[in-house]
């Protein structure tokens, strides 16, 4: 990878507190650049919008909930078409990639970057770069048109491919810079938004009139700021599934155990909201909050007591849980993959296996274990009816953006409202769950389960959250009605 100097925050200051953390403009780096009316303001189907155009002044406040004295706080560019563009129509030559794993909805935001360039904009040259980073400078590029990509957004995965690794930067905007192509659409999760800062910042350093838009994609939910990645909402749902599944298996047998593992490298989201959402979890291990098996207070003891009262029960476990655990019990082998994220051991089959162990061990009780992983299952369906509203408001942001020549920038709701957040933003912090919020109480209370936090651990928690301050608000977070103030979100 390249590396090439960084650009300072846009930081913009008001009155009472308020503050702009802005994006990128292409005027920023290239001057007289020639504007002109917004197409859109001939287009039938948007005439009877009273104002359709966004105020260049609005932002968006990314702490919704505030004190009668407290500073105004941080504010985001809002997103949205503009009066005037800084692109022509037949002067745009736009592509899309996408990058790092699956999530559902990839192919709606495709379709929608191209639709809306199309029949917003009269963009007609949009290409498609095949395979991630990596494709372009080692692999095809498939031209898109509203006609391409008309039914691909009934379909999982992405029509374009994608790849973990392979990113060049000087390479990539060789390829950007030979090819004329003037808006990069960068869909993919925290890595591949790194990458696009990275080539953003070179484009810039090249002084080339090309604007680079991120939407952000990930179904673990780990991007911060945001209300909500694209695709968690369908992977929830999903997951119910195999839950459902899990529940039916354990309850139709004497002291069943349905074990499902889900997503989540480092944050828990989706096994905690699949977890609320079912009612038939007992137990939901997550990686934000460590757990132990064995002794008062731990999981096997739990499991007793639960199998006792009712006969059955479900564990959820997201991937990155106990991962402390395992490599005490496996020699961890510290792999990672070709974007250098850790590859973590499987840690479904690892519970499954030290719960059936102790069972036959300790107790010589005849448990009936099932164990489902549908990760992939979850990952690969295509997105359903909310995701794709969702993903065709994100593809046009971006669009409208681009168009307007803001660059360097992700889009996505914070508080319900679509904005501009610069790359930095979204890439410094992870978005983790906060297991001292109401919500993951919410869980506990729900499951019953034992929190796995010793006194000890609660009065340490308790110092540390004296001195640190809330920062995210937001639905899917889950942190809009914190318990106590804790920062959301950590670094890796
Ligand atoms: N720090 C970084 N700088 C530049 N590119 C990166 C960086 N981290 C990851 N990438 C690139 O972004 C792409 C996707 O990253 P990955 O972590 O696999 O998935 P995701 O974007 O979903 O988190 C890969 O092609 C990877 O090479
Ligand atoms: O496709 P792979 O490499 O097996 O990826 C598995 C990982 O991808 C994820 O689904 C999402 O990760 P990214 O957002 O980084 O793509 C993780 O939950 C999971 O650990
Ligand atoms: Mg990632």
């Amino acid at each position: 990878m390249d590396s090439t100097s960084k650009s300072e925050p846009k930081i913009v200051k008001g009155d009472y507190g308020y503050i702009l953390e802005d994006v990128p403009h292409l005027t920023d780096y290239i001057d007289d650049l020639p504007t002109y009316p917004n197409p859109l303001q001939d287009n039938p189907a948007y005439a009877v919008v009273k104002q359709y155009f966004v105020n260049l002044d609005d932002t968006v406040a990314q702490k919704i909930v505030q004190h009668k004295s407290s500073p105004r706080g941080t504010h985001f560019r809002r997103a949205g078409p503009r009066q005037k563009v800084y692109f022509e129509s037949d002067e745009v030559h736009a592509c899309i990639v996408t990058c790092g794993g699956l999530c559902p909805g990839l192919n709606t935001v495709i379709r929608e970057i191209v639709c809306g360039l199309y029949h917003m904009y009269g963009v007609t040259r949009i290409l498609g770069i095949e395979g991630g980073y990596r494709g372009f400078y080692a692999r095809n590029t498939v031209p898109l048109t509203p006609k391409f990509v008309n039914d691909i957004h009934k379909r999982g995965g992405t029509i374009l491919g994608t790849s973990r690794g392979g990113h060049d930067t000087s390479k990539i905007v060789d390829s950007i810079q030979d090819r004329g192509i003037n808006q990069v659409y960068i869909i993919g999760g925290d890595g591949t938004q790194k990458g696009a800062s990275v080539i953003y910042e070179e484009i810039k350093r090249r002084g080339l009139k090309v604007a680079v838009a991120g939407i952000p994609k990930t179904i673990d939910n780990d991007i911060p700021v945001i209300d909500r990645s694209f695709g968690f909402d369908t992977a929830v749902e999903e997951a119910q599934r195999a839950i459902n599944a899990a529940h039916v298996e354990s309850e139709s047998v004497e002291n069943g155990v349905g074990v499902v593992k889900l997503m989540g490298r480092y944050s828990g989201f989706i096994a905690m909201y699949a977890t609320l959402a079912s009612r038939d979890v007992d137990c939901c291990l997550i990686p934000e909050s460590p757990f132990y098996l064995e002794g008062p207070g731990g999981l096997f003891e739990y499991m007793e007591k639960r199998l006792k009262e009712n006969g059955h029960m479900v564990i959820v476990i997201a991937e990155g849980a106990g991962q402390e655990l395992l490599s005490e019990s496996i020699r961890s082998m510290n792999q990672q993959d070709a974007s250098g994220n850790k590859l973590l051991q499987d840690v479904g089959h690892w519970i499954s296996q030290r719960i059936r162990d102790h069972f036959s061990r300790r107790h010589k009780m005849v448990i009936n274990l099932k164990y489902i992983d549908p990760t992939y299952m979850i990952r690969a369906v295509p997105s359903n009816a909310s995701d794709n509203v969702y993903c065709t408001l994100l593809a046009q942001s971006a669009v409208h953006g681009a168009m307007a020549g803001y660059t360097g920038f992700t889009v996505g709701p914070v508080n319900g409202r679509h904005a501009y957040i610069p790359f930095h933003r979204v890439t410094e912090k992870q978005n983790n769950v906060v297991i001292t919020d109401r919500m993951w109480a919410r869980l506990l209370s729900s499951t019953h389960q034992p929190s796995f936090l010793s006194l000890n651990d609660i009065a340490e928690d308790k110092k540390e959250e004296e001195s640190t301050t809330s920062m995210s608000n937001g639905f899917a977070n889950g942190q809009e009605d914190k318990l106590v103030s804790k920062e959301s979100s950590s670094t890796r």
